[in-house]
């Protein structure tokens, strides 16, 4: 297939974004099931393809490595694929290249959430992140601040403090499909 030049709304594909813990594979997972379409966990992938965990690909193959992985991964399905739900890992929207292409290629969604919030998080995934390995919860704060500038260049934004996943991933299917609805009223995408 070539670059997805001027496709319809409902055929794009849906990219999350956010920090890491933000709920990108979590909500990903369950707005995917509820609107029947192939789900894509970029982290996944890398680790599936390189059969080894993200933390072990950090460790081998360096940091720089693994960002030209994801960006080439996620670059390539924005351009080749449609109607996939895409949930990206915390840093690489950090790419504009990366960027780009999903701007381009997808409707983001970028999950936010306070960082009061987000620390009780902390226990659910600090093993996991190498990123967040050995750095302070002072620098922690500094990374998740700093990085609120590129994942708020996006087409809309939930916000997930207070709300469970499944409720979040309800709110995103209302919001997609009253704005197909409004965009791209009586048709479907098998038009
Ligand atoms: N809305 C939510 N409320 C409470 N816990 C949540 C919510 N969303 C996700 N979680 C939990 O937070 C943890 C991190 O979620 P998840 O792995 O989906 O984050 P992520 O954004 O994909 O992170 P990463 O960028 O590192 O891939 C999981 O244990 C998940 O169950
Ligand atoms: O925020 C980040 O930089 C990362 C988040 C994870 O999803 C993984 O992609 C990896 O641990 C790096
Ligand atoms: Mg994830």
């Amino acid at each position: 297939m070539t670059e997805n030049i001027d496709i319809s709304i409902r055929e794009k594909n849906i990219a999350f974004i956010g920090f890491m813990g933000a709920g990108k594979t979590t909500i990903g997972q369950l707005v995917a099931k509820k609107l029947y379409r192939d789900f894509i966990d970029i982290d996944e992938e890398i680790e599936r393809i390189h059969q080894m965990p993200i933390s072990q690909i950090f460790k081998e193959m360096g940091e720089a490595s693994f960002r030209k992985m994801e960006r080439e991964l996620i670059v390539s399905l924005c351009k080749n694929t449609r109607v996939k739900i895409l949930s990206l890992g915390g840093g690489a929207y950090l790419q504009e290249e990366v960027r780009k292409a999903c701007l381009a290629n997808c409707l983001v969604f970028f999950l936010d959430l306070s960082w009061e919030s987000w620390k009780e998080r902390i226990p659910l995934i600090i093993d996991s992140r190498p990123i967040l390995q050995n750095k302070s919860l002072d620098e922690i704060e500094e990374l998740f601040l700093n990085r609120r500038s590129a994942y708020n260049i996006h087409h809309s934004r939930i916000t997930t403090s207070e709300l469970d996943a499944e409720s979040v991933a309800d709110q995103i299917v209302e919001s997609l499909k009253l704005a197909w609805d409004i965009y791209e009223p009586n048709r479907s995408i098998f038009d």
